[in-house]
């Protein structure tokens, strides 16, 4: 997947975790978070992987980027992964840490930049967040950007009810559940689409509070469409401790 790179993001720092330490250098089975979800990259052939990591501690993300720090990661989460895209080795993906922004949209507009060298047709977007990603979700992502669908994102249904709530917390509306969908990454565009979304963004606010929650809302926001297809469980995003602990679940039953 020459023609295929990714941004995995990583410079936030878990503020809703709590762990005390950056949230993507957070062991899950005694390893960081960010060896797991670049893993999934590279067992899914992504061989071009930037990582945006706090500018004050790069030389701990690439640690975490190692080649033998992958493999393990690799190892743990995804032991008898068949993998239909030509399959390269969790080690031989070529991995580069740069400092990321304030917020989610300035980190990855600096994955973008890292990569304007190697022109990639498809750039994947990724939250070191959601490290335990199949990469059969990352393959099916990437094949299914395309000059028609140059945007494609993934979605899992909503078990909850959903309510509007106005600003006094009385209900507003109960929204229709079949329609919605929680969004999840690794988001994927042509490069050439989430470039000019990422412009048309740092264009539109420099006001970091409303920069955009994901990569696909810029897009939205510039009239373009998004597809959505069908998104796994297992891509689910650690924000508190109690998502830690079903990710440690997820792995202990693989053993
Ligand atoms: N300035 C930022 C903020 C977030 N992220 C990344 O965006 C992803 C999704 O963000 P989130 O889960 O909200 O992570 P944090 O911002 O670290 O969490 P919190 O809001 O609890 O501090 C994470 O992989 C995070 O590292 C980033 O690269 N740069
Ligand atoms: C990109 C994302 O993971 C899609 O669900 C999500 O929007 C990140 O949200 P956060 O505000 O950074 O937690």
């Amino acid at each position: 997947m020459s023609s295929c790179a990714a941004v995995v993001t990583a410079a936030g720092s878990g503020t809703r975790l709590g762990a005390g330490i950056p949230k993507a250098l957070v062991p899950l089975a005694g390893r960081p978070m960010l060896s797991y979800a670049v893993a999934g990259m590279a067992l899914a052939g992504v061989t071009t992987i930037v990582v945006t990591a706090p500018g004050d501690s790069l030389w701990e993300f690439e640690a975490a980027v190692r080649p033998e720090e992958l493999a393990a990661a690799a190892a743990t989460a995804w032991p008898r992964t068949h993998i239909a895209w030509p399959r390269t080795t969790a080690t031989a993906a070529d991995v580069q840490v740069v400092a990321g922004g304030a917020s989610r949209q300035a980190s990855v507009s600096a994955g973008i930049a890292a990569l304007a060298e190697v022109q990639p047709r498809v750039i994947l977007v990724h939250d070191a967040a959601r490290p335990l990603t199949p990469p059969e979700l990352i393959t099916r992502l990437a094949k299914s950007v395309t000059e028609r669908t140059p945007a494609v994102i993934p979605g899992v249904p909503v078990a909850d009810t959903l309510k509007r709530v106005d600003a006094s917390g009385r209900v507003a509306e109960t929204v229709d559940r079949s329609v919605v969908r929680a969004i999840q990454t690794p988001q994927a565009f042509t490069a050439e689409l989430l470039s000019r979304a990422h412009a048309f963004g740092a264009a539109r606010t420099h006001d970091e509070t409303l920069a955009a929650t994901d990569d696909a809302g810029l897009v939205e926001a510039m009239g373009k469409p998004v597809l959505v297809i069908k998104g796994k469980c297992t891509a689910a995003k650690i924000t508190t401790a109690a998502d830690l602990r079903l990710a440690e679940a997820q792995l202990a039953a693989l053993r």
